[in-house]
């Protein structure tokens, strides 16, 4: 069976080296192009890339993925910075090539995305709900995506649950002291030398908390997930957003 051929761009970075490895070492798959800021995007369709790994910056991700999107090539893309402006711009580049697929993955971890699955269902069941993500310092955005990803789903499921809004008595307050406000669910951000990517859903009611937690210790847990989209992302057109789409949750 002939392997898939995948490209990195981003190769050299701290997810994208790992991606590197990960591809290379992949059974099914040919690392066929490893790209780095300022190397000619159409080393990819010369290499005749079928899928392309797009692990880069918020300011590269969309002149990458138009350019993916033109050629016809797949991609699987764990940059953060995603607003609606720029996915309803992806979408168009998707309706005029109707074939191609695009995986955008909040995280690939696979614990992470039980923690939003998870974060989900709990939301509708307590007054109040927090998030806080920790990162290493050299993170571009913050929140993180996955923290915006995880707000964005509770408020949804309190939104259809009817849940009020949540108890806040603050009146006064230092700016950024309550967090950011992701659809009306606080959201904290702690960069700390020494941490990868940790995240907390702090759940609370009468008498009782809940928290989720979540740790990547390392990037190799966000392999998996990669490979995976990478094997899927070709048989599923248009735009998928998150992983667990791809993935048998019940
Ligand atoms: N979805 C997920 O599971 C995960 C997502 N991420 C996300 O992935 C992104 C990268 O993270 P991380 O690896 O830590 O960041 P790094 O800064 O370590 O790596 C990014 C790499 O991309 C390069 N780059 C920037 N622009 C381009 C471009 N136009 N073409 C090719 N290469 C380019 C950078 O080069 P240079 O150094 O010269 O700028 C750098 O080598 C972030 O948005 C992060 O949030 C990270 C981990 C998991
Ligand atoms: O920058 C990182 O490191 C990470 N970025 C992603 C995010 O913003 O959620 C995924 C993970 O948290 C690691």
């Amino acid at each position: 069976m002939s392997k898939l051929r995948v490209a990195v761009i981003g190769a050299k970075g701290r997810i994208g080296s790992e991606a590197v490895r990960a591809v290379e070492a992949a059974d099914d798959m040919e690392l066929v192009a490893a790209l780095g800021r300022g190397d000619d995007l159409e080393a990819m369709t010369a290499a005749g890339a079928q899928v392309a790994v797009e692990l880069t910056h918020p300011d590269s991700v969309m002149d990458n993925l138009e350019f993916c999107v033109r050629n016809g090539i797949h991609a699987v893309v764990g940059t953060t910075g995603w607003t609606e402006d720029r996915l309803a711009r992806l979408r168009s580049w998707l309706d005029a090539s109707p074939s191609t697929g695009v995986l955008i993955a909040p995280n690939f971890s696979i614990g992470a995305v039980l923690t939003m699955t998870f974060a989900r269902q709990a939301a509708r069941f307590f007054e109040s709900v927090e998030v806080v993500e920790l990162h290493h310092p050299n993170k571009a955005d913050a929140p993180s995506g996955t923290a915006t990803r995880t707000a964005q789903l509770i408020a949804a499921a309190r939104r259809e649950a009817g849940c009020p809004p949540q108890p806040d008595a603050t009146t006064t307050a230092l700016d950024g002291a309550r967090g950011a406000d992701v659809d009306g669910v606080p959201v904290h951000s702690v960069r700390l030398r020494g941490l990868l990517a940790h995240q907390e859903v702090l759940l609370g009611d009468t008498g009782e908390t809940l928290t989720i937690r979540h740790d990547s210790l390392h990037h190799s847990c966000f392999m998996p997930g990669i490979l995976l989209g990478a094997r899927r992302v070709p048989q599923t057109p248009g735009l998928t957003f998150g992983l667990e789409h791809f993935l048998d949750l019940g």
